[in-house]
């Protein structure tokens, strides 16, 4: 069980802390926002809100940073690990790994001019990892709205609204190329790019992503206000400007149920903030870890104990 006070007597300046962090590494990386709530949707499905996604590999565990959705595209680790450093000066062993990802993606929708919320706290930090899982449950912008619908369920949460609330979250942040690609030469093998793709749009990234180039190179996706959380994604999907396969879907797929809910938060920017709040807080309860469970990380990349030592030759070596 969850609560809006978990660290009031135990480390009162814990958001503070974390906020102090956030709004320092926006100033060199205005992306940064936009990572780690990703971080925060990539750690809650799999295994639940329990850091899982922040433990580097050992001989024991193999690390998610390693999975599809994840390899050469998961960042702000550092971010978190600042955050982590900060806490631990302020109150030692007493803020978990999954409450700082849980806090710094509340409070990165809030600095982009997003809605703020009361979060819930007391998460505690997974021993293992499981990047089986993270293969299997992290969402690829290639699904079909069917497969991308039945992710979410998943996981616990629905394929209609949690769906295109959650999806919201693209309003920020970046795409490699590689991750549309598909989408701009031959779409389904129709040797056709995606016809639910507006043509000028269609053009501007043809150029930007080449057939043979470079599939790292980034682009926005959220093409008109780039680094503003607003509901302008809604109506990017309505004008087929939505830059992932799984973005257009919303709205493209005719008569799914996801259409009518685009075109409420396309002409209602409150009622998108609303459902957001509560979809990030159904997503951030997902499968927690509390009371005496799991623990409280010291070093976000690692399990306690001396594991950071990957055998006993290192534990004799290094005497
Ligand atoms: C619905 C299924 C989803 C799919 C298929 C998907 C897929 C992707 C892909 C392919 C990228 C680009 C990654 C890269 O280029 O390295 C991305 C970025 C991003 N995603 Fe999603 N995503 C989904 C849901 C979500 C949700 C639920 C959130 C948060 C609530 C979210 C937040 C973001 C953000 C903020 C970025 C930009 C990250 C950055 O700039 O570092 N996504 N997503
Ligand atoms: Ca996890
Ligand atoms: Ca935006």
């Amino acid at each position: 069980q969850l609560s809006s006070n978990f660290y009031d007597e135990t480390c009162p300046n814990a958001s503070s802390i974390i906020q102090g962090v956030l709004v320092q590494a926006f100033q060199s990386d205005p992306r940064i926002g936009a990572s780690l709530i990703r971080l925060h949707f990539h750690d809650c499905f799999v295994q639940g809100c329990d850091a899982s996604i922040l433990l580097d590999s050992t001989d024991t565990i193999v690390s998610e940073k390693g999975a599809g959705g994840n390899s050469n595209s998961a960042r702000g680790f550092n971010v978190v690990d600042q955050m982590k450093a900060a806490l631990e000066t302020a109150c030692p062993g007493i803020v978990s790994c999954a409450d700082i990802l849980t806090i710094a993606a509340e409070q990165s929708v809030a600095l982009s001019g997003g809605p703020s919320w009361t979060n819930l706290l007391g998460r505690r930090d997974s021993t293992t990892a499981n990047i089986t899982l993270a293969n299997e449950n992290l969402p690829a912008p290639t699904l079909t709205l069917e497969e991308l619908k039945q992710k979410f369920i998943n996981v616990g949460l629905n394929g209609d609204t949690d769906l295109v609330s959650l999806s919201g979250g693209h309003t920020f942040g970046r795409s490699q190329c590689q991750f549309f690609i598909q989408r701009l030469y031959n779409f389904n093998g129709t040797n056709q790019p995606d016809p639910t793709l507006d043509t000028t749009f269609l053009q501007a990234l043809q150029a930007l992503c080449p057939q043979g180039g470079n599939g790292s190179v980034l682009t926005n996706l959220d093409v008109s206000t780039p680094d503003t959380f607003d509901n302008n994604y809604f109506t990017n999907l309505q004008e087929k400007k939505g830059l992932l396969q799984t973005d257009q879907e919303l709205f493209s797929t005719a008569g799914a149920d996801t259409v009518d809910i685009v075109n409420l938060y396309g002409s209602n920017q409150t009622a998108f903030f609303e459902r957001f709040v509560v979809s990030m807080i159904r997503m951030g309860n997902l499968s927690v870890l509390t009371g005496s469970e799991g623990e409280i990380r010291l070093n976000c990349s690692r399990v306690n104990g001396i594991s950071s030592l990957s055998s006993d030759d290192d534990l004799v070596s290094s005497f």
